[in-house]
């Protein structure tokens, strides 16, 4: 690529995505995530079921968007049920070099990783510009929290060292297709994740944090130099 040159951030998300499309074969329930480069996913599912490519593929979605998004390209969709999914493939805010992972910018956290757990092969697609040496250092933290309190709650977090604020795009504050609120905190230089997950689970009012702590397996990172595919 010529110097100067500003990647085109939109193709690089696509051939993330076709590269853990061609990971899904007839037959599978795949794990449909959400977001930008989760959607060039779907669409890939979508050509290849329309196309006669794969058979018998369901998708089990992780936002309402993703879900109305599979069933125009025609992927047939179920809820999620405890059965294992064979595949989940999805994107990411940050995602340092064990491949642990800030997600839920797109506010779809919860239903992610109660998705994502249940995956045989959780498989992440990015452009290079998600990759950090540590958590925090770009995208904030979203952690899920009831309505109910929410005030209080925050106040909660706060006590823990927790800087940030609701998440509110316009006059109202964001609503996650659960119906709760979103809390984006700034973590701290350095801190334990694990650790530091369990007391924010541990708070009273808190649903779910954007910690993906030990659950990727592979992720395919797309720069201009092509796509690298990186292990924990
Ligand atoms: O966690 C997510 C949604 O809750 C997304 O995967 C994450 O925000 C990345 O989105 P994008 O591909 O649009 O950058």
């Amino acid at each position: 690529m010529p110097e100067n040159t500003v990647p085109d951030l939109e193709a690089l998300k696509k051939e993330a995505a076709l590269r853990a499309v061609a990971l899904v074969h007839s037959g599978m329930r795949v794990g449909l995530g959400t977001g930008s480069t989760a959607k060039y996913a779907i669409e890939a599912i979508g050509e290849r079921v329309l196309s006669g490519d794969l058979k018998g593929v369901v998708g089990v979605a992780t936002s309402d968007a993703s879900e109305a998004l599979a069933r125009q390209v025609g992927i047939p969709v179920e809820p999620l049920d405890p059965r294992p999914l064979d595949l989940a493939i999805d994107g990411a805010d940050e995602i340092d070099p064990r491949l642990n992972l800030i997600k839920g910018l797109g506010g779809a956290l919860l239903r992610e990783k109660l998705t994502e757990v249940q995956a045989r092969q959780l498989v992440i697609i990015a452009d290079q510009t998600k990759l950090v040496t540590r958590l925090g250092e770009k995208a904030p933290l979203p952690v899920e929290i009831a309505r109910f309190g929410f005030l209080s709650t925050i106040e909660r977090l706060r006590a823990l060292g927790l800087v940030g604020r609701l998440r509110q795009p316009g006059a109202q504050p964001y609503v996650t297709d659960n119906g709760n609120y979103i809390f984006d905190a700034g973590l701290p230089a350095s801190f334990d994740a694990a650790a530091f997950e369990r007391q924010i689970k541990g708070t009273l009012g808190v649903v779910e944090t954007g910690f993906f702590l030990g659950m990727a397996d592979v992720a395919f990172v797309a720069a201009p130099e092509g796509v690298r595919e990186l292990r924990p």
